[in-house]
Parts: C-alpha cells; sequence; structure tokens
C-alpha cells in the first residue's frame, strides 16, 4: 500500500499493489489492518457505488453533519474522476482550501476523505462508475451541500465552463458564504 499526504492534514492517497500475472491483477482494495498500520484507524458500515453517464457529471459538494459526519474512502470501478475534499473543519489552518486527486480504474488510487470536509467528484469520460465505502449511515437529515462553482473556493475542477452535469438538487446549493460549519 503505497500512502500520499496532501496538501490538507487528514485527506490521504492510497494505492493498493496490484499483483500481476497472465490472467490480470489481483489487489487487496481495503485491509483495515494494513491501514491501521499507515495511521488510518477507521470503521466503515457502508458501501456506495454510483454511476454517471455523461462525461463531466459533478456530485457535490456534499456533506453530513455530526452525529452522521461520514469519513470516505472513494476509489473508481470504470472510467476516471477527479475527487475534491474542501476541508470545512473550522479550527483547522486550511479551512476553506482544497485538495484534489485523479481516480481511474487504471491507476487504482483511492482517496480517503475524514470527517470535516465537503466532498465532489467530476467524471472526466463517459460511463464512469464509482465506489466508497462510509464511517456513518447515510442520513438524510443531516445531508447538505455548497456549490460546486462557488467562486470562494476557486476550485479547478478542469472541465469547460458551463459542461457540468449536475442533479437538480446541486443545482440549487447554497453559496459557500451561506455555508456556516457544522464541524467544529
Ligand atoms: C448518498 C445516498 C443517497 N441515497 C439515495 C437518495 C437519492 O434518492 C438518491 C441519489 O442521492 P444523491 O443525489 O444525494 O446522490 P449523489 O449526488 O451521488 O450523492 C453522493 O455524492 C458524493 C459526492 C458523496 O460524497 C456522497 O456522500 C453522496 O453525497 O440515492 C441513498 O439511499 N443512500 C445514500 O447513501
Amino acid at each position: 500500500m503505497q500512502v500520499e499526504e496532501t496538501e490538507i492534514n487528514g485527506v490521504v492517497g492510497l494505492t493498493p499493489r496490484r499483483f500481476a500475472d497472465d490472467r490480470g491483477w489481483f489487489s487487496e482494495t481495503w485491509n483495515q489492518r494494513t491501514l491501521k498500520d499507515a495511521g488510518l484507524d477507521i470503521e466503515f458500515v457502508q458501501d456506495n457505488h454510483s454511476f454517471s453517464a455523461p462525461k463531466h457529471t459533478v456530485r457535490g459538494l456534499h456533506y453530513q453533519s455530526p452525529p452522521a459526519a461520514q469519513g470516505k474512502l472513494v476509489r473508481v470501478l470504470r472510467g476516471e474522476i477527479f475527487d475534491v475534499a474542501v476541508d470545512v473543519r473550522k479550527s483547522s489552518p486550511t479551512f476553506g482550501k482544497w485538495v484534489g486527486m485523479n481516480l481511474s480504474a487504471d491507476n487504482g488510487k483511492q482517496l480517503y476523505i475524514p470527517t470535516g470536509f465537503l466532498h465532489g467528484f467530476v467524471t472526466l469520460v463517459e460511463n464512469t462508475e464509482v465506489a466508497y465505502k462510509c464511517t456513518d449511515f447515510y442520513t438524510p437529515e443531516c445531508d447538505g451541500g455548497v456549490a460546486f462553482d462557488d467562486p470562494d473556493l476557486a476550485i479547478d475542477w478542469g472541465i469547460p465552463k458551463n459542461s457540468a452535469v449536475l442533479s437538480t438538487k446541486d443545482a440549487a446549493a447554497p453559496k459557500f458564504a451561506d455555508f456556516n460549519s457544522p464541524f467544529a
């Protein structure tokens, strides 16, 4: 397991080893003990899988408030995404800053995003499937969002202006300035 720190404390890139042979390859995509040894002592309770048909589908930026805050371990089963985490921990020196990583079926990379972050991704190719493990259950009453293209966040999604494909909910998401972070 290759562990890659990012510019934001707590957000970590992980690349599990792939054992190649004539058939293809084998990889442990999640091993609690290996991650504990790497400093990530996490318990997951829910696995999610989403499929996005159009290229440039943006899902995010999303969060669940405490007591249902979710840490997420994200990877791509088919296609490619640019995965983004925005630090919204009020006491963090990097509050409001974002970090992004290309995750693809080919590169096998994973991004761990702890609680206290907004999370979103853009698909870079058609028919992209994303899988992620969560540390708490889906709790709609704690669900919230912030506009992915908020100028205050200035996230470089790497896609042409106005090309994002959004859900109705995400298209109406509040501004970052109107978001009162629930994360201490
Ligand atoms: C997230 C989620 C959604 N749903 C349902 C609610 C709704 O009817 C349908 C689609 O939900 P959404 O539009 O919220 O799905 P989506 O926009 O894919 O939301 C996800 O985006 C990424 C970026 C995340 O980080 C996730 O935590 C989650 O917020 O699925 C569940 O049943 N369980 C879940 O865990």
